[in-house]
């Protein structure tokens, strides 16, 4: 049985909620995708939200971010009801998001790439950027040096001016948690950055993940594999088919008997077994 590093008391995780999902529900036909779920992302901490397959974990992700509406209930960003506000306005609030299938533009630099996420606060309109007025150009100066910043901080400065689709998996992964941070946000929203990761590559992005939180982000994270979730978390959520059915610090989840039950009576400690199909 392996030996899973559980994350120290959550020194950060103890502040006022910044994001909140009171009692949601949405519904796709006869499907309860999720089924009032409720819980905080604290200002600060670095939260994990697992589950088996299905168990709503990215549709949450689509109710936080505006990409669907829930059935009832509603969410919170540091008090304010995300209400119907669209993406963009989202994203302008303060939550950035990565995906689960890598979605960068091929064809465009990795620089240009991560450019898209800085646009996110430019103020100015298409008369401004057709006359090159001094406030976009001022706009479109800081927008590079966030971006530039940003890629400095995950390693890809010299891979600024390569075209996406020409960097490696690890890379391309990295680029899209650039471009979201890119958007500074202050809840960062990453879905299964792991994936298709060796075992070196995971023990990296934890390090990345504490990095991020160091600046002063908050993480909510989805990740099935259990080593990396448990390692870096300071609590855990937990959903099965919609519901939550436990959340507390990795120590707890771990011992919890609906968590286990809920992966197949597979002791958590051998979550990161494959053969669990996490
Ligand atoms: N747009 C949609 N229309 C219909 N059903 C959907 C839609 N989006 C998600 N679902 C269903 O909702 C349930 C939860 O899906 P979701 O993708 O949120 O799960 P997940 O926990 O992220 O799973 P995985 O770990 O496999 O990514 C699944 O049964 C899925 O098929």
């Amino acid at each position: 049985m392996s030996e899973i590093p559980v994350a120290g008391q959550p020194a950060t995780g103890e502040g006022a909620a910044l994001l909140s999902v009171d009692d949601v529900s949405i519904q796709f036909g006869g499907l309860k995708a999720l089924d009032h779920v409720s819980f905080d992302v604290r200002e600060g901490e670095i939260l994990g939200l697992i589950g088996p397959n299905g168990a709503g974990k990215t549709t949450c992700f689509n109710v936080m971010t505006g990409v669907y509406q829930p059935t009832s209930g509603e969410v919170r960003f540091a008090g304010s009801p995300l209400g119907r506000r669209k993406r963009f306005a989202i994203t302008r609030l303060g939550i950035a998001r990565t995906f689960q299938n890598i979605r960068l533009f091929g064809n465009m630099t990795a620089l240009e790439n991560v450019l898209v996420g800085a646009d996110a606060h430019h103020r100015t309109n298409v008369i401004d950027a057709l006359f090159r007025s001094p406030r976009h150009r001022r706009e479109e100066r800081e927008g590079e040096e966030t971006a530039r910043e940003v890629m400095k901080f995950l390693g890809l400065e010299r891979r600024a001016d390569e075209l996406a689709r020409n960097l490696s998996y690890g890379e391309q992964r990295r680029l899209e948690i650039a471009r979201a941070m890119a958007t500074k946000p202050r809840l960062l929203c990453l879905d299964e950055p792991a994936a298709g990761f060796n075992p070196a590559e995971k023990a990296q992005l934890m390090d990345l993940i504490r990095r991020i939180r160091d600046r002063g982000l908050t993480v909510l994270l989805i990740e099935h594999d259990m080593s990396l979730v448990m390692g870096v978390s300071d609590r855990v959520a937990v959903l099965e088919f919609g519901r939550k059915i436990a959340e507390g610090v990795p120590a707890q989840i771990r011992n919890d008997p609906a968590v286990i039950a809920a992966y197949l009576g597979t002791e958590v400690d051998d979550l990161d077994d494959e053969e669990a199909n996490l």
